[in-house]
This record gives C-alpha cells, sequence and structure tokens, in this order.
C-alpha cells in the first residue's frame, strides 16, 4: 500500500524537521514539508496529500488564508491547524472555516500522534466514499446500457474517456442503436452532470422555428415575438445540449451552429449584441455525413467541428450476443412499466431474434417485447403473438450477405460468433438457462460450453424464465 502523505506547513525550518522525524515513523507515513502557504499550494498542485497540518503564524500567507484557499481548491483535504497556546478564538474560527481539527504548541508528541492518527482515518473514510460515489455515478450512467459485447466495451471505454473533456462528440450509428442513452451516459458521467442536459430532436422541430428555439428571440424580431424569449443554448448554460439527428438541419442553421462552436456566444433573433455561452455540444446523426458533405447539403467545415471526439455505436446484427440480455432486460423494464406480471420470450422467438435482420436495431426489439408483454395470453411470448410466423419460415441467408465485403479472418470471426450465440443461445433457451442440461444435449463437457459462453458474452440468467 502507497504511504499517506502529510503535508507539514510552518515558516521554522527547525519544527518542520522535528515533525517530520518524529511523524513518520509513529504514523508510518511520509511527511512532505512547505515554509510557507505560497510553498504549500504550489507541492499540492504537484501532489495531493492526505493531510495538512498548518501554523497559524506564518509571514506573508497566513494559517487562515491557507485554510481559506485550501478549502476552495482541495475541498476534500484534510487540514489540522497548529496554534499558540492561549489563541483558543483563533482556533476555534479555524474549526468554523472547515478545520477538522486544533492542536496547540507546544505539543505533547503522544497527543500529537494521536490526533493526527484520527484525521487520517478520516481522510481515509472520505476518500473510500468519493470512490463509492464515482462508482454508483458510472453505475447509474450505464445501467440503462445494455450489451457486453466487445463493440459495446469499447463504446463504454469511448463514453468514459470523452466524459472527462468538454470537446465536442459526434454520436453516430443507425437509427436506434442507443445514440439518445450515450449521450445521456456521457453528460451523468461529465462535471456537468448537476446542470443541465438540453436535447433537441432538430428534424421534429420546424425549420423557421428550430432557430429561434436554439437561439432565442427578442420582443419584436418577429410579428408573434411578443416578448423575450430564451433559446436553448443558453438553458443549456455550464450544461449539455444534445442535438439529435444533426444530419437533417438546412444549411443556414449549420452556419448559426458553427458560429457557435467557434465563438462560444449565440446571438438571439432581433438582438444586436451577442452572448456568451458555456456549453458542451453533443450531436448525433444516422445519416452518412461525409456523403452529404459531397452533395452540398452539409457544411464541411461544421463537420470537422463537431467530430472532435467520434463514437460509432455498432448495429444490433453485429453484436447478436447482446440479444439475449437486452431482451431480458427490456422484459423486466417493460413489464414493470405496463405493471404486467414478468414474462419470458419462448426459445422459437429466441430463435428468431438471434437471426433477425434487426434494421430498427434495439428499437425495434423494443417495440416487438412490447408488443408481446401485451398481446401474449400467457407467461411466455411466442412468433405467433407478435406476428413474425412468416418471417420464421423464411430462411433467408442473411449472415453470409453480410460478411462478404470483410477480409477472411473478420469474416470468420463475425460467422463463428454469430454461430455461437445462435446455437448456444438456442440451446439455453430451450433448458430455459440450465447450463448442464444444455451442455448434456450439445454433448460437451460442462466446463468447455461455459468457456464458450463466457468467450462470447452469453449468459445463462438471460435465458430463464421470471
Ligand atoms: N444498449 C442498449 N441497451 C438498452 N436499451 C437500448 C440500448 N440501445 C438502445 N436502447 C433502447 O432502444 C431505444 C432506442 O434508443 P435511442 O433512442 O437511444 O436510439 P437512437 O440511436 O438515438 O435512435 P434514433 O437515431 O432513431 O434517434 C430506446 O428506447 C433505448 O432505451
Amino acid at each position: 500500500m502507497m504511504k499517506e502523505i502529510i503535508l507539514v506547513v510552518d515558516d521554522a525550518p527547525d519544527m518542520l524537521q522535528l515533525l517530520k522525524r518524529s511523524l513518520e515513523p509513529a504514523l508510518n507515513c511520509e511527511v512532505k514539508t512547505a515554509h510557507s502557504g505560497e510553498d504549500a499550494l504550489r507541492l499540492l498542485e504537484q501532489e495531493p496529500a492526505d493531510l495538512a497540518l498548518i501554523d497559524m503564524k506564518m509571514p506573508g500567507m497566513d494559517g487562515m488564508e491557507l485554510l481559506f484557499q485550501l478549502r476552495r481548491k482541495h475541498p476534500w483535504l484534510t487540514v489540522v491547524m497548529m496554534t499558540a497556546h492561549g489563541c483558543i478564538e483563533l482556533a476555534v474560527e479555524a474549526i468554523k472555516s472547515g478545520a477538522y481539527d486544533f492542536i496547540t504548541k507546544p505539543f505533547d508528541h503522544d497527543a500529537l500522534v494521536l490526533n493526527l492518527g484520527k484525521a487520517l482515518e478520516r481522510s481515509r473514510l472520505l476518500r473510500e466514499n468519493l470512490k463509492l460515489q464515482r462508482h454508483v455515478q458510472l453505475h447509474d450512467a450505464f445501467q440503462n446500457l445494455v450489451g457486453r459485447s466487445a463493440k459495446m466495451q469499447r463504446v463504454y471505454e469511448a463514453i468514459q474517456m470523452v466524459a472527462k473533456t468538454d470537446l465536442t462528440v459526434l454520436v453516430t450509428g443507425e437509427s436506434g442503436t442507443g445514440k439518445d442513452l450515450v449521450s445521456r451516459a456521457i453528460h451523468a458521467l461529465s462535471d456537468r452532470r448537476d446542470r443541465a442536459f438540453v436535447a433537441v430532436n432538430c428534424p421534429t422541430v420546424p425549420e423557421n422555428i428550430l432557430e429561434s428555439e436554439l437561439f432565442g428571440y427578442r420582443k419584436g424580431a418577429f410579428t408573434h415575438a411578443t416578448q423575450n424569449k430564451i433559446g436553448l443554448f443558453q438553458e443549456a448554460h455550464r450544461g449539455t445540449i444534445f442535438l439529435d439527428e444533426i444530419g437533417d438541419i438546412s444549411t443556414t442553421i449549420q452556419t448559426k451552429l458553427l458560429r457557435v462552436l467557434q465563438q462560444k456566444e449565440i446571438k438571439p433573433l432581433g438582438d444586436t449584441k451577442s452572448v456568451q455561452v458555456d456549453v458542451r455540444v453533443i450531436a448525433s446523426t444516422n445519416r452518412d455525413l461525409p456523403a452529404k458533405i459531397k452533395t452540398g447539403e452539409f457544411r464541411e467545415d461544421l463537420y470537422y467541428r463537431l467530430n472532435v471526439l467520434p463514437i460509432v455505436l455498432p448495429p444490433l446484427r453485429e453484436r447478436r450476443e447482446d440479444i439475449p440480455h437486452l431482451v431480458s432486460h427490456l422484459l423486466e423494464k417493460h413489464c414493470e412499466e405496463l405493471k404486467r406480471p414478468r414474462k419470458r420470450v419462448s426459445a422459437e422467438l429466441m430463435h428468431y431474434f438471434l437471426q433477425a435482420p434487426w434494421e430498427g436495431n434495439v428499437r425495434e426489439l423494443e417495440n416487438i417485447i412490447i408488443r408481446g408483454i401485451l398481446f401474449a395470453p400467457g407467461n411466455e411470448i411466442r412468433p405467433d403473438d407478435i406476428g413474425v410466423p412468416d418471417l420464421l419460415k423464411e430462411k433467408k441467408c442473411l449472415v453470409e450477405d453480410s460478411v462478404k465485403n470483410l477480409n477472411y479472418r473478420n469474416a470468420k470471426e463475425e460467422l463463428l460468433q454469430r454461430f455461437h450465440a445462435r446455437y448456444i443461445g438456442n440451446l439455453l433457451s430451450h433448458t430455459e438457462g440450465n447450463v448442464s442440461q444444455a451442455a448434456r444435449i450439445c454433448g460437451l463437457e460442462r466446463q468447455a460450453l461455459q468457456q464458450l459462453m463466457r468467450k462470447y458474452g452469453i449468459r445463462s440468467e438471460d435465458f430463464r424464465g421470471g
């Protein structure tokens, strides 16, 4: 375990040496020393400490001033003040200002070690708490995104990486692949999480209204502008704006957006002055923007401004191993929302799910599941309940067609992945998630089957009935 760091701040070099020599062995920690408040702040910029022990009386920046600065810059740092005997009022003041404890000089060695030991313990608890909070935030942000396939793992990594920055993100992917969910996850994991997340579905707002919606207007700007209106960019100030389906906006609005991204300011309609805005932009599209650039429908400069950090979502047919998990997630979610008892899908229907073309991606799967929950008479949703019998009879060769453009290695990997997702998926649907029984049926050792399931991200619990 790394040693905890105590930063001792005092203008007297003897005192610094004395404390370093006595505290390091007694608390099994590393003591760093700073001879002034400025020096302490500089050291903390380079490396964080677990505890600061600060002398109240120092020339230049005194202990109280340093405490104020630390509360602002390093709010989680535990601070203990050293005061001269008889300065109790100042010590109480320090506690009120956020110091954890104070020690009066001259001090008794054992009492000092005991007090600092307690302060370190508090710092440890705070650290643990912060770690837990981060874990919960991460879990909350991702819990709506289901899928453990390698392709989705890469998406989660990208989300975490871009969330730490303020840069513009362009999320692309076919319709229904989860672009909206991904944008919300980026916001939820960013420092802007406590501020607004404003989502604008661009194509649903008529073009002449979109501009005033985004940028706002002044009273009298046009016939019906009877009062000032704040635009969505201003509403999203300090937060995130999500421009859904950016590929569909007019070139006039593209030009205005480019200005916002370049200058970080907007000009409401009818106003002469611009307003500064601090907004993180996430845009999404299911269109082929480079193709639209070629036909002159999309501005190339805007594309490069938007595409700073791209996230590409895979279509569902390229991550079929996620289908069983998605099915069980969607069943749970919608049975609860529709207040229906928990249902499961039949082996035959799961077989269909594992090979369907899924042009509408997760949204299409979700709609089928909702239909099934509403229309299946029993606990089990069957193909007939949702009108897919014809598709089942049709044995179209969707698989080989879709890999014809891949090289040999990738095509083989892709087909192997699909084969396993389908084959093992069918087995487990049949045995309702019983791995031993599935292994017996297919003639594999249980361990060998489990190994394959791990490799291809297949979970038995996704096949158990509710
Ligand atoms: N990975 C996923 N896990 C769970 N649910 C998902 C996932 N991806 C998508 N969904 C669900 O599918 C539906 C469509 O997702 P979403 O609206 O995010 O897609 P989209 O890519 O923004 O679609 P469009 O391009 O049509 O706007 C939503 O109800 C969403 O909850």
